[in-house]
């Protein structure tokens, strides 16, 4: 895929999350794997709604910009993790919807989906009647050590998470590729507005 192709595709996304009201404010970041050593990644404090090819830029796979002068994401280093660790990520979502933050300030160390239909578009999934936890992580703005964290759990926990979520801040997924990372978000979200909405009620 081109830079511009990426680029174009990132903008699309951006907007589909907003629609969804998934990136209040200049929350949320996006990128899609370009290459072993090139990821093209939302410019940082860029508002996801509103891009253009020009908010995106291109970063090697340890975060540094291609290019002088551009800021890449405050959470590139939260991309580069997912792409080092999962060699068949392609896009990397992350958004801050209501239901995420709420369930997560309120939970202990995951949040378990249970028994729903769209639990089969997360990876492996062919049957609703399964369970998934979805790792939730401390807030912290030192994205190196989130990052120290993220890796520890993966290395005690080795597989394949649908994404992880950090507290009271937001979500990450990721996919082959855009399309896949989309529909994976769009799962997670629905997942945890009924998780939000079942509790509301039950209480
Ligand atoms: C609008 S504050 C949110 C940021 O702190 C961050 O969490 C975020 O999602 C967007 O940061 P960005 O640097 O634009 O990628
Ligand atoms: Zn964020």
């Amino acid at each position: 895929m081109t830079f511009e192709d990426a680029a174009s595709a990132i903008a699309a996304a951006g907007r589909r999350m907003d629609a969804m009201g998934w990136v209040p404010a200049t929350a949320g970041n996006i990128s899609i794997r370009l290459a072993q050593d090139e990821i093209a990644i939302t410019c940082s404090g860029r508002h996801k709604g509103l891009m253009t090819a020009a908010d995106v830029m291109a970063v090697d796979a340890a975060g540094a910009p291609r290019e002088a002068g551009a800021r890449s994401s405050y959470e590139t280093l939260l991309h580069c993790g997912i792409y080092r660790r999962f060699a068949g990520a392609g896009a990397v979502l992350h958004g801050h919807s209501l239901a995420n933050t709420v369930l997560s300030r309120r939970a202990g160390t995951s949040i378990r989906l249970a028994g729903y239909e769209l639990l089969k578009a997360f990876p492996g999934g062919s049957t609703h009647d399964t369970a998934v936890d979805l790792p939730v992580f401390d807030n912290d703005q030192d994205i190196p050590r989130l990052q120290q964290a993220i890796d520890a759990l993966w290395d005690d926990a080795p597989g394949a998470p649908p994404g992880y979520v950090i507290r009271g801040h937001g979500v990450y997924v990721w996919g082959a590729d855009m399309n896949a990372a989309m529909t994976r978000l769009e799962a997670l979200e629905f997942m945890l507005l009924c998780h939000l909405e079942e509790g509301r009620h039950s209480s």
